[in-house]
């Protein structure tokens, strides 16, 4: 069993907290995105995992065993970072044996099955025989996955393997990853700044913004019920729309809706705000029953026949992303929809309805 718990983690850095009295676990078998801006804290709490850095406070625990002062030699953890050091002159054979070559534990002949399947599961066979020299950048990154996973311990550590890959690259490196994952069932630390590929990659991201982390769940409830406005500002590409709302006698109004939304029963104080996602707001020519009219400013074609456009509604501007073009021309009055069941209600940036 090889369940992660960090356990009130901070690591400070002078007068700044770096990771924030972070207190949470990664389950065992489990594929865990560390997801967050520039400076939020993943690579300095991926560190602490590692070994390479200690906490000013807090435990981290493997399997049940307290590892915080463990040096990284003796964590049984695979790392693949950014730029992994490979050995040019040798093969993607030799490369994958190199960290269980001097396990007394493992039988040469064992090592040499966990290379074969660590082969045959990247596909990469026909290479085995290659120098790392003459691969490249995206094969070489791969041979760092299987270089970490092959050793089996029960814990790998990713820190932005994908940094600096061409689309292709890492579009190939990604799928190698799933197949690895799936097969092996190691627990799995992800570090990445991009979105997609958390999104795709992960059974659970966590969130991480000031060195906290914000959510941890699921990739669709993490997209669908951000906690709080930054969540769904981040996730998403544009991200969240944010309309200014009141309370009144008859519920939350806001220019946004047609028919005030009913208040929850415990609404805090604070300045409330309604989130709404671009591809959530319906938009038509004619007005309905539940459509508030706005002007139509800018139009963009996105992908797969998808249009990004903004609304103007009273002094809010809206992002709707629609399936096909807009029905009415740049300037024109268009009406549009927001599903109450799709609101999210935020108050001081925390959500507390929807
Ligand atoms: N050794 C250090 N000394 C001082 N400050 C540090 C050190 N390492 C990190 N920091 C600071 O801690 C904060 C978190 O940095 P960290 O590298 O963990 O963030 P990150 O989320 O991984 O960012 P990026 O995606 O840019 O790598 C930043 O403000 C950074 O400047």
């Amino acid at each position: 069993m090889a369940e992660i718990i960090i356990d009130h983690v901070t690591k400070r850095f002078g007068a700044l907290a770096a990771v924030d009295d972070i207190d949470m676990s990664f389950a065992d078998g489990e594929v865990a995105c560390l997801l967050g801006p520039s400076g939020c804290g993943k690579t300095t709490l991926m560190r602490m995992l590692a070994g390479l850095e200690q906490p000013t406070s807090g435990r981290i625990l493997f399997g049940g065993k307290d590892v915080t002062r463990l040096p990284p030699g003796k964590r049984n953890v695979g790392m693949v970072f950014q730029y992994p050091v490979m050995y040019p002159t040798l093969s993607v054979s030799e490369n994958l044996n190199l960290p269980m070559k001097y396990d007394k534990s493992v039988s040469p002949a064992e090592r040499q099955r966990r290379v074969d399947e660590v082969l045959d599961v990247l596909d990469m066979r026909p290479m085995a025989r290659a120098f790392i020299e003459d691969l490249d950048i995206g094969s070489r990154q791969k041979v760092a996955i299987g270089r970490a996973v092959a050793r089996q311990s029960e814990i790998v550590l990713f820190d932005e393997p994908t940094t600096n890959m061409g689309v292709n690259a890492k579009l190939q490196l990604i799928h190698a990853f799933k197949q690895v994952t799936r097969r092996l069932r190691q627990t799995i630390v992800y570090v990445t700044h991009d979105q997609t590929e958390a999104m795709t990659l992960a059974d659970k991201i966590a969130l991480m913004k000031d060195g906290k982390i914000l959510q941890y769940d699921g990739p669709h409830v993490l997209y669908s019920q951000p906690s709080t406005a930054f969540g769904g500002w981040f996730m998403g590409n544009p991200g969240m729309n944010f309309i200014p709302a009141t309370r009144q006698t008859g519920g939350i109004a806001s220019p946004i809706l047609a028919q005030p939304l009913p208040a929850p029963s415990h609404l805090p104080q604070g300045e409330i705000t309604i989130g709404i996602r671009p591809e959530r707001v319906e938009m038509s020519a004619e007005p309905g029953p539940g459509s508030v009219p706005g002007v139509l400013v800018d139009q963009a074609v996105g992908i797969a026949g998808r249009y990004l456009t903004t609304v103007r509604v009273d002094g809010a501007k809206v992002k709707v992303n629609t399936a096909g073009a807009p029905p009415v021309g740049l300037g024109d009055t268009v009406h549009l929809s927001v599903p109450h069941a799709r609101v999210i209600l935020f108050v001081d940036g925390n959500r507390v309805a929807g």
